[in-house]
């Protein structure tokens, strides 16, 4: 079956202890809606490793990024600032999906 949403392989055990809980995505993946479910494999092999729920989807730019979101994300400010822009370079219009492991 295919996967609905990939995070790089190193976020993997983040994710799976409850430690990660918010991605931030750029447009092409602001489509998920709230209850939905997500099969998740990783970016790089595409291989599946949970289903998460969807809690929320809310628009961001970066400079509206807090701490609040950092330690959702289990990385200081300035390492998820750097992560971002790293992925999305040139990019200001963000959606924070929230989600829970099932
Ligand atoms: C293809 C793609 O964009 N994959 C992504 C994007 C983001 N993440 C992680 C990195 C950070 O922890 C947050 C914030 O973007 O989400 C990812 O694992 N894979």
């Amino acid at each position: 079956m295919q996967n609905d949403i990939t995070f790089y392989q190193r976020f993997k055990s983040d994710i799976l202890v409850g430690l990660k809980v918010i991605t931030i995505r750029d447009r092409s993946e602001s489509h998920f809606k709230v209850g939905d479910k997500l099969r998740v494999g990783t970016f790089e092999t595409d291989e599946y490793f949970c289903t998460i729920k969807i809690i929320s989807v809310t628009p961001i730019t970066l400079e509206q990024l807090t701490e609040e979101h950092a330690k959702q994300e289990n990385m200081t400010l300035s390492d998820l600032k750097k992560v971002i822009s790293d992925i999305y370079p040139n990019e200001n219009h963000f959606f924070v999906i929230h989600f829970s492991l099932l």
